[in-house]
Formats: structure tokens, C-alpha cells, sequence
């Protein structure tokens, strides 16, 4: 398992544009070998105002994004047209200004859905969908003060899902109900960036960085194949030993 990377930013602002630039740049790079990347998003305030960053980069239509997979790496289990819903946020932000394909565009079923409110049947399609691609390019992912990632929370039965994805009932942050890809598929991910701002974040930065498992702290097994990128701001960093602070802070 390759051993975190860590890059600190100024700001949360600064963090969001940051990390839109990356992912311009690596969609970039995979297309110009001919890939069609897989990516997947993430919701979130981080996630979602990165998104707008990209929409709002004149670098935007230097991607095909006729040419781009997306998934979710989480969804809340709420109706289509829901404020909640992690995939019409990030249309808002970016998918409905550029021109992707539909048949690219990989969202979790909302409650009004094919699958009406049978969470467990929506969570099994996508279970079967992501079985049938081979892995994911990048993995972005928020983090929560309590060190979930996705919807997979501390010391929930989500921590030991081995299921591509699956329903999340009670989850500590509302919505409750919700769809989560597990850790083991978040782990078939060439890279994942986790990127997030703000001190009510710093403890469970620290936690996942310094050690904890998993099971208490989930963020510490999203874990890339060949690459785990930490992207913070200084107040998500700001329990981190100086020892771990080698990146320079831009
Ligand atoms: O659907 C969700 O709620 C997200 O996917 C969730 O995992 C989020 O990324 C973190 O909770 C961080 O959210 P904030 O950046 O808003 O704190």
C-alpha cells in the first residue's frame, strides 16, 4: 500500500481551486493516452464548490467530457429532485454546463426512482453497475468530523461491507438513508484524493494519518492503488505533527 501524499493549501477556497486544477489536469493527461477516465465524485461542500471551480476554469473545455465515466462515491436515498441529492448538486456545479454523455453519468437511484424506496434493490444495481467496470480512475472523497468518508460512518455495519454498494440506514449525518460504495471498491481506485477544510475536520485528519484503523476512523482505509492524496487547508492540518508537515504550504 502506497503511503499517503499530503498537500496543504492556504485556504478552503484555495484548497477547492487547487484540487479542480488537479483534476483538469489528470483528466487531461488520461485522455490525451486515450483513456476514457472513471471518475468518481463525491458530495459534500468541498467536493461540490470544487466542481464549480472547474465550471468556472477557462481550462473547462479543454477536457472531453463526452469522454469521462462519472460514478458517486455516495448518495443520499431522497427524491430526484431533492436539494439533498449529492447528483443534482453536482449538475448545479458542473455536469448540466458541460457537454457529458447521460449514458456516462452513473448516479445512484434516487427514492422516486426505478427502485421506488426499496433502498436495498437501488443499492444492488449499483452494486452490479460498478462490478462491471474495472476499477475507477480517481476516487475524490470528503471527510466528516467524525472520520467517514463516502457514507461509510465509524463503527457502523458500513465498515465491513465487502459489497460493491450498499444502503446505509441511521446515518449519523442526515439524510438517513443513503448509498454507499464500500472501502474495498473505494480501494480498487487508482488514485483517491481526499480533500478537505476546516478544524472541526483536524482531529480525524490526525486519527487517519496517525495510525487508526478503519474501523474507527474510515477515512484511513480509502486508500488508492497508486496513489492516496491528502489535500488539505491549515486549519483541516492543524493536528498533524510538524513531522508529517513536510508539504509547503501554497
Ligand atoms: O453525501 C455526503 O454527505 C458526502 O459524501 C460526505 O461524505 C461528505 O463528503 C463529508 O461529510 C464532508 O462533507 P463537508 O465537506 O460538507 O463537511
Amino acid at each position: 500500500m502506497v503511503s499517503p501524499q499530503l498537500v496543504l493549501h492556504a485556504n478552503a477556497s484555495q484548497l477547492a481551486a487547487a484540487a479542480a486544477a488537479r483534476l483538469v489536469t489528470k483528466l487531461v493527461d488520461l485522455q490525451s493516452f486515450g483513456r476514457i477516465p472513471s471518475v468518481v465524485l463525491t458530495g459534500g461542500t468541498i467536493g461540490i464548490e470544487m466542481l464549480a471551480s472547474i465550471n468556472a476554469s477557462p481550462a473547462r473545455d479543454a477536457i472531453d467530457w463526452s469522454r469521462v465515466d462519472f460514478y458517486w462515491g455516495d448518495e443520499r436515498f431522497v427524491p430526484a429532485d431533492s436539494p439533498d441529492r449529492n447528483e443534482k448538486q453536482a449538475r448545479q456545479a458542473l455536469l448540466d454546463h458541460v457537454p457529458v454523455n447521460p449514458d456516462r453519468v452513473h448516479a445512484m437511484a434516487s427514492s422516486d426512482g426505478k427502485y421506488g424506496d426499496d433502498l436495498d434493490a437501488a443499492a444492488a444495481a449499483y452494486s452490479d453497475l460498478v462490478d462491471h467496470c474495472n476499477g475507477f480512475d480517481i476516487t475524490m472523497l470528503g471527510l466528516g468530523p467524525d472520520g467517514h468518508v463516502a457514507s461509510v460512518f465509524p463503527k457502523n455495519p458500513g465498515v465491513y461491507e465487502t459489497r460493491p454498494a450498499f444502503g446505509v440506514r441511521n446515518s449519523p449525518k442526515p439524510p438517513p438513508l443513503r448509498i454507499s460504495l464500500s472501502l474495498p471498491t473505494i480501494r480498487t481506485s487508482d488514485e483517491v484524493w481526499i480533500i478537505t477544510a476546516g478544524s472541526s475536520k483536524a482531529d480525524a485528519v490526525a486519527l487517519a494519518l496517525g495510525g487508526a484503523g478503519e474501523i474507527a476512523i474510515p477515512a484511513a482505509g480509502a486508500t488508492g492503488i497508486k496513489r492516496t492524496l491528502w489535500m488539505l487547508d491549515r486549519e483541516a492540518a492543524v493536528r498533524l505533527p510538524s513531522s508529517v508537515l513536510r508539504a509547503p504550504v501554497s
